[in-house]
């Protein structure tokens, strides 16, 4: 199986890597790849480097062997189309599930994103619970959940792609959008961040202002 995170990571926080390693332990995996995104299809492009949101999945990631990162995302110019990325790991490996983890929120909103039906053909979708964030699909995305949706995780194992698994664990508070308004506020270590990036936050001076 090939697991994949993509995100923003502006920064990366303990919500991310909560739902990434109950990703890992639900399939057994050997592996699973944060993705970071260059320009994010629907939000606002990132006020830190790229340099700088890499270093910090870097420090996140170093304790936990079965993370890696894939940095596909950051060789392409124009917004950063799952799609895009999704038919490059398909070509690369043509008979392999592939899992595209996700929150509740990017859930709900799946069907907004480019060709969001070619690429629930190209992985399984596996969703992570969000604090506030209950199941709230569209018509469309209803149909996708009737037709494609599995009640046990070993399912996703016997097909490449095109199943939809919700995926059960302790959900986290954290986003890091909210993060980042509080570290303008104050550079204290923050406790929805990994230690290694707080103190790499701290060390950089990032996120002190709007800029
Ligand atoms: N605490 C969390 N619980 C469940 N899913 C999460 C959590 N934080 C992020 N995610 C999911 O991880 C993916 C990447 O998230 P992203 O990097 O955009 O962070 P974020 O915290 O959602 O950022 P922002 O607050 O700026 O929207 C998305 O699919 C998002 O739904
Ligand atoms: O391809 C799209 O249209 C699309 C639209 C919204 C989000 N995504 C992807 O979903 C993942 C989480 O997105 P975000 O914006 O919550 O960080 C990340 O890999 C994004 O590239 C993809």
């Amino acid at each position: 199986m090939i697991a994949i995170f993509g995100g923003t990571f502006d920064p990366v926080h303990l919500g991310h890597i909560n739902m990434a390693k109950q990703c890992v332990k639900a399939f057994n995996l050997n592996t699973l790849y944060f993705m970071p995104c260059a320009l994010p299809a629907h939000k606002t492009a990132p006020g830190i480097s790229t340099e700088h949101r890499i270093n910090m999945l870097s420090v996140a990631i170093a304790p936990y062997s079965f993370f890696q990162l894939d940095l596909r995302e950051l060789n392409r110019s124009g917004p950063s189309y799952s799609l895009l990325s999704l038919q490059e790991i398909r070509a690369e490996h043509p008979t392999t599930p592939i899992i595209f983890l996700i929150g509740m929120d990017s859930f709900n909103n799946l069907d907004k994103w480019y060709e969001w039906q070619a690429i629930t053909q190209l992985c399984h979708i596996v969703v992570y619970e969000r604090p506030e964030q209950t199941v709230n699909p569209s018509e469309h995305l209803k149909n996708y959940m009737q037709h494609a949706q599995v009640n046990k995780a070993h399912a996703l194992e016997q097909a490449p792609a095109g199943k939809l698994y919700f995926l059960p664990g302790d959900m986290f508070d954290a986003a890091s959008s909210v993060i980042r308004e509080q570290l303008k506020k104050t550079n204290k270590k923050n406790e929805l961040l990994p230690n290694s990036v707080s103190h790499y936050i701290g060390q950089h001076q990032l996120y002190q202002s709007d800029d």
